[in-house]
């Protein structure tokens, strides 16, 4: 561990108030397990410290971070620290990226800004500086990004001759004058919102646009309709009483030429996501809350400058992956159509993110603003199991291990969430695409209880109505009993290879609960199976103990089916029951009907 540095963190910590938990305990090894502290390869130094929006409030404790003398990255963005810019930074010669926005600094910008020889951006915007640009910054030979917008600062902006400079924000503030000749390269956008005089030769080909002007909501209601258009809108968060909040809206459409990203970035990339500002009134304040043993460190600005990656449209939303820049990919669901009042979706997200449990996959941040709502999911490479089913198929698998081993995983997390809120907690929509595999490859659940949280939910597509307890006429009223139906469409779905609703050749619609009881009840029972697990010896008994759990899950009746504890218990049987299974390639024959039938008579009778 780098001693002193540690040290330094500690009383920087220890001496300043903060809202979100951090895990940084004297015992623990700082370049490992510290939230946001990254070290050199020896670990002797700390290089880089991250802590956007965990609600730092206050000054900052002199003599404390300015001992990191070979930290390159500072963020201490999206706290609501406050005082003036502290002087001892003149200390961290080796910055390379000072990122200070949306915090609520005051008084002038530091004049030292020549010592950050290395210095390549920096964010002071959005903030409450007052005075003017200093000219030292023209001697920082490797900036690349400056942004000072949203802020009180004011004079002339002096004649910045930064030939590095690739992106310039400076607007918002009260600047007079006109914008000095090594600036004019700069588009229009980066001074609006001053006093500057309109005689600027601007390239003419630049869209002039009228200082102040900002998108207004209709704009961007217009613009997120527009089919070319793949975006997130984010509300951005800001604290205190510098009353430059901004509610952000992300848009991705190739065709568009407006880009409010201050600073960073310098390379546009297709599919990067861009940022919009409109003004923040009180209504549509938001900010990203983040739940307990998060170690990412990320804030909505990290999640702005992401490239994203749209995943899929489901029946609550969008969900986008997102890559931030720290390497970091999340997945992001955009939720619409939510009808209740904030404090209620805060409820809800309280209620979600406080599951912890290994089979559930877990919610990290989320998102409220009038306009947008946000849930910050892990991203899971290998994608959900409905993905993965063709994708796991053939020759070299371990023939049943990867459905067990899923069912077990989804069984235990559905029951876990089954006693939260006091057993009040539905999932309400479990289905292959909500399923993911755990580190250990077991079924982990995602997307629990947002039914209640809608308006109106589209009718689901055929394929997924079919995991749709009979009884269940609306999704928002979904019960234990219709979670367990879900579960046992799954495992049918997992031993079978057909989907929930399927065509056959001859496009007749065939719901499969319904399908397999009536193949069972004629006695041929070998024949639901995927001909790919029938390659397979020795398994047919484990076999037909799911296709037992799958169909009594999915009997009509909702209070003849067991209860997911239950449930659990029968599936870890199953594979307790069976272990080991062979490897063995050789062709198994089920030329007689097995017994399962006469077993499972009760079941599909019911369907
Ligand atoms: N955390 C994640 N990691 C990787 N892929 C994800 C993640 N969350 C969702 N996906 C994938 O993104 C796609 C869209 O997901 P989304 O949840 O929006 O729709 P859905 O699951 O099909 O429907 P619903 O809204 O009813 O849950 C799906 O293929 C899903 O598996």
């Amino acid at each position: 561990d780098p001693v002193q540095d540690k040290q330094a963190l500690l009383d920087f910590i220890n001496n300043i108030s903060y809202s979100r938990s951090l895990n940084w305990t004297e015992n623990s090894n700082i370049c490992t397990s510290w939230t946001g502290v990254t070290c050199n390869n020896d670990h002797t130094r700390i290089i880089s410290l991250r802590l956007p929006g965990i609600g730092l409030l206050g000054t900052i404790p002199p003599n404390t971070l300015s001992r990191l003398s070979a930290i390159q990255t500072l963020s201490l963005r999206s706290n609501a620290i406050n005082g003036p810019f502290p002087s001892d930074f003149s200390k961290l010669e080796n910055l390379t990226q000072l990122y200070l926005q949306f915090n609520e600094f005051s008084g002038d910008l530091p004049a030292f800004f020549s010592v950050w020889k290395n210095l390549n951006v920096i964010d002071l915007s959005n903030n409450g500086f007052t005075g003017s640009i200093p000219t030292s910054i023209s001697n920082l030979t490797h900036l690349s990004a400056l942004s000072l917008a949203n802020n009180l600062l004011s004079g002339e902006i002096p004649d910045l001759n930064v030939p590095s400079l690739e992106k310039l924000d400076l607007s918002n503030n009260s600047f007079t004058g006109s914008v000095p000749k090594s600036l004019q390269r700069f588009p229009v956008e980066a001074f609006a919102g001053n006093n500057l005089s309109s005689e600027i030769a601007f390239p003419p080909a630049l869209p002039i646009q009228p200082p102040n002007a900002q998108p207004t909501r209709e704009t961007t209601k217009t613009k997120l309709g527009e089919p070319a258009i793949l975006g997130i809108a984010i509300g951005g968060c800001a604290f205190g009483f510098v009353v430059i909040v901004v509610l952000m809206v992300i848009c991705y459409s190739p065709k568009e030429s407006e880009d409010g990203l201050p600073v960073k970035s310098p390379k546009k990339k297709e599919g990067s996501l861009k940022i919009k500002r409109v003004p923040e009134s009180k209504e549509t304040k938001g900010s990203v809350v983040f739940f307990e043993g998060c170690n990412l460190v990320f804030d909505l600005e990290d999640l702005l400058r992401a490239s994203a990656e749209v995943l899929g449209k489901g029946l609550f939303g969008t969900t986008y992956k997102a890559a931030l820049e720290d390497g970091t990919t999340v997945a992001v669901k955009r939720l619409k159509e939510v009808s209740v009042a904030k404090r209620e979706f805060e409820q809800q997200m309280e209620l979600i993110g406080g599951i912890r449990h290994e089979n559930v996959t877990p919610l990290r941040a989320y998102y409220y603003s009038k306009d947008e709502k946000l849930m910050v999911y892990d991203y899971y490479e290998q994608g959900c199991v409905s993905a993965m089913f063709h994708g796991n198929r053939g020759e070299g698998r371990n023939p049943l291990d990867w459905e067990t081993r899923l069912a077990i995983g989804a069984a235990r997390g559905i029951a876990h969430i089954h006693t939260q809120s006091g057993g009040k907690l539905v999932h309400g929509n479990i289905k292959a695409a909500n399923i993911f595999l755990n580190s250990q490859g077991y079924g982990c659940v995602s997307e629990m209880g947002l039914a209640t949280l809608m308006s109106q939910i589209p009718q689901p597509a055929m394929r997924v109505a079919g995991y749709r307890a009979t009884e269940v006429t609306d999704s928002r009223k979904a019960t234990h009993a219709s979670d367990v139906y879900s579960f046992g469409v799954l495992v049918l779905e997992l031993l079978t290879g057909k989907s929930p609703i399927h065509a056959t050749g001859g496009e007749e619609v065939v719901h499969l609960v319904r399908w397999v009881n009536s193949v069972v009840r004629e006695e041929w029972t070998a024949e639901v199976f995927d001909v790919e697990l029938l390659r397979y010896p020795n398994i047919e008994e484990e076999l037909v103990e799911m296709l037992q759990i799958g169909m009594a899950c999915t009997v009509r009746m909702p209070e003849q089916r067991p209860n997911m504890p239950d449930v659990v218990k029968m599936v870890e049987d199953v594979r307790r029951v069976n272990q080991p299974l062979s490897q063995n390639n050789s062709e198994i024959s089920f030329s007689t009907p097995t017994p399962v039938a006469a077993e499972v008579g009760h079941s599909s009778a019911q369907q």
